[in-house]
Formats: structure tokens, C-alpha cells, sequence
């Protein structure tokens, strides 16, 4: 029996991600939650023929912790999104408030589920449920996941575009490490299962490895004004929750990246920061998962010299954007008492 939540679970990305969870047979009970719409999107999803039981709920009478009650994995796509001319650290103002809140509700009432925090900026949210979990005292980092695995698709699809056979997208697999906003994004191109062309010129590489640090920027554009990536996400957030259920389930040996804390698996940790010749709290790598979660976390390997200049250009705004999250949290905690 497993139940999965979905906080945010009436929007651009909640609804398609809540049907592709539904339509996961793994999943036997499906928890959503929003401020708006709920119980609509539940009836809705209630009348697919597979086995997963939908409620939703709204904030009144406790509907948060209805929502979460039994939880065995989390979903969170709460939040605004972007528009066009903002970053995703723009977002912030909002969402951070909005991921606290939420994470608060799943730490008083299913602290030992996974989390999966899509809500932007995922560098910054993912400290900020770390350190509200910290003050109530049950931070487990094993449970704890940044969603960053929209940046591993784009670069899937955009080689095997290269390549120039898109029927092979589901096959590519490239690792992407660091965080999930611009330059943070690092491919790591020179390890995909997929080799690019030898005759790609060093602009069209260098135009790849943008285009999957920017390929937000795309479809936010694209959308004018109407957000950013809610299908792709979905089918992201859906792949990598799919995973998780089936590391859950006890298959062995899955590996994905996802954005995590050090503090998961200390060797791991070590080896990470001995690659980065620095230490950051959070940190996107290949992860492999278990019945607990976090069951290692994977060294980059060996990188190329031009993805060790990415990765540099990387660490001072991540370092940064963590440091955002664990203040804002501790700046709250000020003025409020932990709920426990
Ligand atoms: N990690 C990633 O790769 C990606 C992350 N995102 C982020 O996901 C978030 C959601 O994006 P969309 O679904 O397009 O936005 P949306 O505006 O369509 O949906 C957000 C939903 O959150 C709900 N919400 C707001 N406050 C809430 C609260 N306190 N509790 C529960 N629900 C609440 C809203 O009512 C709305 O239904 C944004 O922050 C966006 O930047 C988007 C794409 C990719
Ligand atoms: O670009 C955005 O704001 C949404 C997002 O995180 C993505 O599409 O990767």
C-alpha cells in the first residue's frame, strides 16, 4: 500500500502530474491538496480505471493534514511560476513562504516521507524544507529530494535531436549535476550513454550545453505570459516519482540525479566535495535510491576539462542560493514558534 500527496495538485503541473500518478499501479492511495479545485480534479481522476484511491482536499478543516495523513511520498509543485523577464530566484518572494507552510504541514504529520520539491527556486526550496524539518527535529536527508530531473529529459531529447533520431530520447541518459536554475544546470555531456556526433563543431556543443541550462527560458517564452514547463514537468516529476516508488518497492540498483543534501551518505559527500574542492550543503548528482531513500550518492567521475568550468561557474550561486533558503528560515523562526 502506498499512498503518494500532491501539494499544488490543481495546477499546471499538479494536474497532469496527479493523473500520471494515478495511472502509476504502484500507487494505491492519492492524497491531493491545493488551494483551489481539488475536489473537482479528484472526482475527475477518481473514474480511472486504476487502482489508486483520490481524495482532495482544500484548506479548510484540517485539509492539509487530511491530505498528508499516511503519506509515504510527497509531491510539490505549489507555487507561482514564471513569466517572461523573471528568474526563478524572482519566485522566491512567494514560494518560499509557500514551501515552508507546506513543509511544516508534512513535518508535524508524515515526517518520514519522501519529499519531492518541484516548486522554484529549487535551489533555494529544498534547504528551506531541510531546515524547517531541522527545527521540529525530524530531518532525515535521505527523504529529501529536489526535483531536477526536467533538466535530465531536455538534455536526452536535445542529444537524440542531434543525433538525429528522437527515437532514441528514451534511451539517452546524461547526467546533469550542480542545481536546477541557469548556469547551477551542468550536462555532463562527455558521459552520455549516447555519444554526440564527432563532427559537432565546439559552437553547436557549446549551443547544446545552453540550451539545456536554458531550456526553461524557452517554453517560458513560448508560453507569453501564461507560466512556464507544466507537461514536460509532469511527465518529469511522474518519471522520477516512479523511480523513487520502485526503489520503495525494493527494487535495487536505481540510480537517478536529483538534488540532495551531502548529509544523505557521508563517503559519498566526501568524495563530492573532493571533486568540487569545496563543501556546499546541497548538491545535484546521480543518486541511488533505496527502501530509505538516498542509498548513495554518486561521484561525478571523470569530467571533461570544460565541464570542470562549468561546474566552477556553478558553485558560488548555489552556495548562494542555499544560503538564501536555510536565512529565510531562520529569519521566520525569529518571530514564530516551531508547530509541533
Ligand atoms: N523543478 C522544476 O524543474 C520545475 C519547477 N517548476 C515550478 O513549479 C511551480 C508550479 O508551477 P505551475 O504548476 O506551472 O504553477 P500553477 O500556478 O499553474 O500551479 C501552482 C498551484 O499551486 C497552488 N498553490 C499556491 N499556494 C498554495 C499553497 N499554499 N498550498 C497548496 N497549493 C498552493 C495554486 O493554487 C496552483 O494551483 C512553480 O514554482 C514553477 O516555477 C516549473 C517547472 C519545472
Ligand atoms: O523555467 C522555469 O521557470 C520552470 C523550470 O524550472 C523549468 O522549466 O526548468
Amino acid at each position: 500500500m502506498v499512498k503518494a500527496v500532491v501539494l499544488g495538485a490543481a495546477g499546471g503541473i499538479g494536474q497532469p502530474l496527479a493523473l500520471l500518478l494515478k495511472a502509476n499501479p504502484l500507487v494505491t492511495e492519492l492524497g491531493l491538496f491545493d488551494i483551489v479545485n481539488t475536489p473537482g480534479v479528484a472526482a475527475d481522476l477518481s473514474h480511472i480505471s486504476t487502482p489508486a484511491k483520490v481524495e482532495g482536499y482544500l484548506p479548510p478543516d484540517d485539509g492539509l493534514k487530511k491530505a498528508l495523513k499516511g503519506a509515504d511520498i510527497v509531491v510539490i509543485p505549489a507555487g507561482v511560476p514564471r513569466k517572461p523577464g523573471m528568474t526563478r530566484d524572482d519566485l522566491f518572494k512567494i514560494n518560499a513562504g509557500i514551501v515552508k507552510d507546506l513543509a511544516t504541514g508534512i513535518a508535524t504529520t508524515a515526517p518520514k516521507a519522501f519529499i519531492l520539491v518541484i516548486s522554484n527556486p529549487v535551489n533555494s526550496t529544498v534547504p528551506i524544507v531541510a531546515e524547517v524539518f531541522k527545527k521540529h527535529g525530524v530531518f532525515d536527508p535521505k527523504r529529501l529530494f529536489g526535483v531536477t530531473t526536467l533538466d535530465v529529459v531536455r538534455a536526452s531529447t536535445f542529444v537524440a535531436e542531434i543525433i538525429g533520431d528522437l527515437s532514441l530520447s528514451k534511451d539517452v541518459v546524461v547526467p546533469v549535476v550542480g542545481g536546477h536554475s541557469g548556469v547551477t544546470i551542468v550536462p555532463l555531456l562527455s558521459q552520455s550513454s549516447h555519444p554526440l556526433p564527432s563532427s559537432l563543431s565546439q559552437e553547436s556543443h557549446a549551443a547544446l550545453v545552453n540550451r539545456i541550462q536554458f531550456g526553461g527560458d524557452e517554453v517560458v517564452k513560448a508560453k507569453n505570459g501564461a507560466g512556464s514547463a507544466t507537461l514536460s514537468m509532469a511527465y518529469a516529476g511522474a518519471e522520477f516519482a516512479a523511480k523513487v516508488l520502485r526503489a520503495l518497492n525494493g527494487e535495487k540498483g536505481i540510480v537517478a540525479p536529483s538534488y540532495v543534501s551531502v548529509a544523505a551518505d557521508a563517503s559519498g559527500s566526501a568524495a563530492l566535495t573532493k571533486e568540487l574542492g569545496q563543501e556546499l550543503a546541497f548538491f545535484s548528482s546521480n543518486v541511488e535510491l533505496g527502501t530509505e531513500g538516498v542509498a548513495k550518492i554518486i561521484p561525478l567521475g571523470k569530467i571533461t576539462e570544460g565541464e570542470q568550468t562549468l561546474i566552477k561557474a556553478a558553485l558560488p550561486e548555489l552556495a548562494k542560493n542555499i544560503e538564501t533558503g536555510v536565512n529565510f528560515v531562520s529569519e521566520a523562526y525569529k518571530t514564530e514558534e516551531p508547530r509541533l
